[in-house]
C-alpha cells in the first residue's frame, strides 16, 4: 500500500485537533448569530466557532493552497497554486459544522472536510481525500483516501490530541437495514415518495437531522440515505463541494453509490462553490432502485 500523503494526513489532523475545543465550545454557542451564510441560512454562534478555527487551523497547513467554507462567500488564499497541472497545493472545503440546528436539542453534529487537487468549485473527481468528525457520545473521524476508509476515535488528553483508528477497512455491510430521507413529506416528488413508501417496508427509519450522523448509521449497517430534490427546490439543500462530494467521495471509496438521482455525484460539474445538489448516498443495490424509481 502507498504511505499516505503527508499533506492530507497533516490536514486530517489540524481537523482532528479542533474536535475537541470545537466540542467544548458549544454548550454557549446555541443561539443564532444574527447572519445569513452565502446560501442565505442562519448562521449559528457555534457555526462561526468551528469555521473560524478550522479556517486557522487549516490556512496554516503547509500544502493547503486555497481553504472555502459553507460559511464564507470567498475562497481564502493559504498561499500556494492549487492544482496538479499549475502547482502542487490543495484546496480544502469544509462544512464547518454539520447539522447544526441540532444544537437547540442538543443531537448529533459534525464536520465535513474534502481535499481537492484542484481549484474550487471543481468536480468530485478531483477528491484526492474526504473525512468527516462525528461529535457523537464519542468523537469519531472517519477518514478517506485511495487506500481506503478508516474510522478513529479522537481523543483529548493534557491538550494533546491522538487518533485512533478503530476500523481499518471500513466497508458498507451487505445487507442493509436502515434509511434517513430529509425534507418535509409533502414537499418530495411522487416518483420520491414511491420509493421511500417501498424502503419504509424494507428498512428501519433512523433520521437525526445532520447528514453526517446520518450517513454514518448507513456507512455502518447499511442502507441509504437521500436529501432529495424537492417539488420546490429541485436542487435539494445540500451543497456540491462542502457536503455531498466528501460524503460521496468516502461512501463509494467504502464500496458504495452516491447519485443526484441521474449521475454519479462525483461527476457532476459545478458552477460555484455554493451549488447545492440533490443527495441520495448509500448501497449500490439501492441507489440503483432509487435511480430507476427517479427516471
Ligand atoms: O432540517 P432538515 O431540513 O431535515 O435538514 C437537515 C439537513 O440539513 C443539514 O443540517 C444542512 O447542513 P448544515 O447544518 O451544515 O447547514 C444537514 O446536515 C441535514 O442533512
Ligand atoms: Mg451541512
Ligand atoms: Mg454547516
Amino acid at each position: 500500500m502507498a504511505s499516505p500523503d503527508p499533506v492530507v494526513e497533516a490536514i486530517f489532523d489540524a481537523v482532528a485537533a479542533t474536535a475537541p475545543e470545537i466540542r467544548a465550545a458549544l454548550p454557549g454557542r446555541r443561539v443564532k448569530s444574527g447572519t445569513d451564510n452565502p446560501s442565505g441560512e442562519s448562521v449559528m454562534a457555534g457555526d462561526l466557532y468551528a469555521d473560524e478555527l478550522l479556517g486557522d487551523a487549516l490556512t496554516a497547513v503547509d500544502g493547503v493552497g486555497s481553504f472555502v467554507s459553507e460559511e464564507r462567500e470567498a475562497a481564502v488564499d493559504a498561499g500556494g497554486a492549487v492544482g496538479s497541472g499549475d502547482g502542487d497545493a490543495y484546496a480544502v472545503a469544509i462544512d464547518p459544522l454539520d447539522g447544526s440546528s441540532n444544537l437547540r436539542s442538543n443531537n448529533a453534529m459534525g464536520t465535513v472536510v474534502g481535499v481537492y487537487d484542484a481549484p474550487l468549485p471543481a468536480t468530485g473527481r478531483d477528491l484526492v481525500a474526504a473525512g468527516y468528525v462525528l461529535y457523537g457520545p464519542i468523537t469519531t473521524m472517519v477518514v478517506a483516501d485511495d487506500s481506503g476508509v478508516r474510522e478513529e476515535v479522537v481523543e483529548a488528553d493534557d491538550g494533546s490530541v491522538s487518533r485512533s483508528v478503530v476500523e481499518d477497512d471500513l466497508r458498507l455491510p451487505d445487507d442493509p437495514l436502515v434509511y434517513g430521507f430529509g425534507g418535509r413529506v409533502p414537499d418530495w416528488p411522487d416518483a420520491f415518495t414511491a420509493f421511500a413508501r417501498e424502503i419504509e417496508d424494507e428498512l428501519k427509519l433512523r433520521y437525526g437531522g445532520a447528514m453526517v450522523g446520518d450517513v454514518n448509521q448507513v456507512l455502518t449497517y447499511g442502507g441509504i440515505f437521500a436529501y432529495p430534490a424537492l417539488v420546490d427546490a429541485p436542487e435539494g439543500k445540500l451543497r456540491l463541494s462542502f457536503e455531498a462530494n466528501p460524503i460521496a467521495y468516502i461512501v463509494e471509496q467504502a464500496g458504495g453509490a452516491a447519485t443526484d438521482g441521474d449521475t454519479d455525484i462525483l461527476d457532476i460539474e459545478p458552477e460555484g462553490v455554493h451549488d447545492r445538489v440533490p443527495l441520495y448516498v448509500g448501497n449500490g443495490e439501492l441507489v440503483d432502485r432509487l435511480e430507476t424509481a427517479l427516471d
